[in-house]
């Protein structure tokens, strides 16, 4: 349990990449959820001005620093991929600042509440975080592939590669207890996260009530 409070229900999100997450999230926000962002926590602790900005600056130079003063995601991306003694350093800063502001933001739950934590990585990660529940947005690839490349601009060959390297269907269906289908519309997806909604209350008020 990422130190959420005990009165309040924390659930795992988790899916592909393009299966819907972001959607699903604004949608549960919408009925009354917290959401946690692990990747906006990351961002945000790294931003200008911060000490997480200033402790990577000071680790690996101005030459990850961008024209408009931002850290360059590409060029660190690339420092830490090809090594993984200058990864350990990145997380080593970056890890404890996320857990820290993710915490912040699931405490800001009222009591009560349920707390969706979004972590594209969740199965991959392995560890059993202590979630109450998992709840994994599933969608074929072929539908994936479709809104990657209309809506993101990603090539094919790119879509293949980052499936690739994430856990696969049956990995992440496994780890399960809440599956979000959405091959359909977005109207369908309304009605999907409205069935898991109604699940998660009624899990809250049998388990903190
Ligand atoms: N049911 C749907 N109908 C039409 N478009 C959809 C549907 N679900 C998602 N999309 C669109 O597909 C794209 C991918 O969805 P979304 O950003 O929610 O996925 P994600 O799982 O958060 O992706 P990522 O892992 O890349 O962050 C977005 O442009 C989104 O608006």
């Amino acid at each position: 349990m990422q130190n959420a409070k005990p009165t309040t229900l924390s659930v795992g999100l988790t899916g592909g990449i393009g299966s819907g997450k972001s959607e699903v999230l604004t949608r549960l926000k919408a009925r009354g959820a917290t959401v946690v962002d692990a990747d906006l926590a990351a961002r945000r602790v790294v931003e200008p001005g911060t000490v997480g900005y200033d402790a990577v600056v000071k680790e690996f130079g101005s030459e990850v620093v961008g024209p408009d003063g931002a850290l360059d995601r590409a060029k660190l991306g690339a420092v830490v991929f090809a090594d993984p003694d200058r990864r350990a350093a990145l997380n080593a800063i970056v890890h404890p600042l996320v857990g820290e502001l993710m915490a912040e933001w699931a405490n800001s739950a009222p009591e009560g509440g349920i707390v969706v934590y979004d972590i594209p990585l969740l199965v991959e990660g392995g560890a059993d975080r202590g979630y109450a529940a998992v709840i994994v947005v599933d969608a074929d690839d072929e539908v994936r592939y479709a809104r990657l490349l209309a809506n993101r601009g990603m090539s094919r060959q790119d879509a293949t590669a980052r499936m690739a390297a994430q856990a696969t269907r049956e990995e992440r269906l496994a780890a399960a207890d809440y599956v979000i289908a959405n091959n359909g519309s977005l109207a369908d997806l309304d009605q999907e996260t409205d069935r898991v909604w109604s699940e998660l209350l009624a899990l809250r008020d049998s388990t903190i009530r």
